[in-house]
This record gives structure tokens, sequence and C-alpha cells, in this order.
């Protein structure tokens, strides 16, 4: 019986990343949403603090251990924005659209090398809630904010976020591309390298 991983994210999007990312890492993966687990209150300052409190959340709800996910956009011209506020960049949790909607308006008048930015993904493993040392592992995929989106996959800001080595944007990239290259799979990459430590 593989040991059982809870994917502590309610977001599709990620799962549907993550879970062909740990598909042969040795374990049964279990979401949260299945086992009835309420999202985290996630107040932190920090991504690293954020997916602390997603895993060590589901850890406690759960008894198993978790893994989270906690990622944004990195505008460097908006000093950083929306980063931590990324899943609610416009009010509503989760609006893609209108979170887009709000970043293009306040890149408005940005060209060339202002309308740089960057993913970043921080996942914490956790073997249970009082874990002293989780495992931490960050991925970073750096690009160019468009103007208007283009492309149909991916999630959150795939459709303006250009990547500038496939002349793409995220959300036209074949999914197991975007994995290979991503923050996501960056981190996961990293990740797996640790996996012997716990
Ligand atoms: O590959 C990505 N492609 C596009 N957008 C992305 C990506 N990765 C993160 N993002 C953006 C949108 C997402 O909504 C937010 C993460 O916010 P974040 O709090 O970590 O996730 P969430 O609230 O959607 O789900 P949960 O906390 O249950 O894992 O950053
Ligand atoms: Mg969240």
């Amino acid at each position: 019986m593989p040991r059982q991983l809870v994917l502590a994210t309610s977001n599709k999007g990620k799962l549907a990343e993550l879970q062909p990312l740990l598909a042969d890492a040795g374990y049964a993966l279990v979401t949260q949403g299945e086992l009835g687990v309420e999202d985290a209150v996630e107040d932190g300052l920090s991504f690293i603090e954020n997916a602390i409190l997603k895993a060590r959340h589901a850890c406690a709800a759960t008894g198993l251990p978790a893994l989270a996910d906690d990622s944004g956009l990195v505008v460097d011209a908006l000093d950083g924005e929306p980063g931590l506020y990324s899943a609610r960049y416009a009010g509503v949790h989760g609006d893609s659209a209108a979170n887009i909607a709000r970043l293009l308006e306040r890149m408005q008048g940005l060209e060339g090398e202002q309308r740089r930015a960057h993913f970043h993904c921080v996942i914490v493993l956790m073997r249970h809630a009082r874990d002293p040392q989780p495992l931490v592992v960050e991925g970073r995929w750096p690009g160019y904010v468009l103007e208007a989106p283009r492309g149909e996959g991916g999630f959150g800001y795939d459709p303006v976020f250009l990547v500038p080595e496939q002349q793409h944007t995220a959300a036209e990239l074949d999914p197991a591309l975007k994995n290979r290259i991503s923050h996501r799979g960056l981190a996961l990459a990293a990740l797996r390298a640790r996996l012997h430590e716990l």
C-alpha cells in the first residue's frame, strides 16, 4: 500500500498539473476536497508562510501528510503585485477574468521591459501538523505580461503570460511542456530530488 498524500489545494488548475507531476513519486494522492477539508485561512505575508499554513491545516484535519502550493504572478513594475494576492486581485477569489482585467488596467502604458513578470511557486510537504522540518521548495518562471489574453489552456493568468523562449502564452502551451518549464514544474522537480530526506 503506497503512503497517502493529501493535496492541500482547491484550485482545479493546480490539481491538474500536480497530479501528473506526482504520479510516480510513490504516494497515493487524495485531494483535500475528497476528504471534506475546508480551505485554510491564507493570512501569511509570504508565499512560504501561506504554503505552510495550507499544508499544516490539511495535516491537522486529516492526520495524513500533506502537500500545499502557494503561488502567484509577480510584476516588478508594480512592486511585486499581484504577488501574494494573485488569486483575489480583483476582489473575488478565483475570478481569473476579473483578475486579468485588473492587472491589464494597472499595467496600461507600460511597455517592453516594464512588462516583465515572473510566476513564483512554493511547495511545502509536511509529514504531520507539527512537523518541525517541512520540505520547502521553490520555482520561478520568467516572462512578460501581454496586453491582451491569448490561448485556452492552463488557468489563472496563463492567457496573458508570454513565455519568451516559446513565443506563446502559458495558455497556448501543451500541458506537458508547461509542466516541464513552469514555476510549479521546477518546484516539483526540486521536491522529488529531496523526497529521500523524509
Ligand atoms: O501556473 C499558473 N498559471 C497561471 N496563474 C497562476 C499559476 N500559478 C499560480 N497562478 C495564479 C493564479 C492563482 O489563483 C494564484 C494562486 O493563488 P493561491 O492562493 O496559491 O492558490 P488558490 O487560492 O487558487 O488555490 P489554493 O490556495 O487552494 O491552492 O496565482
Ligand atoms: Mg489560495
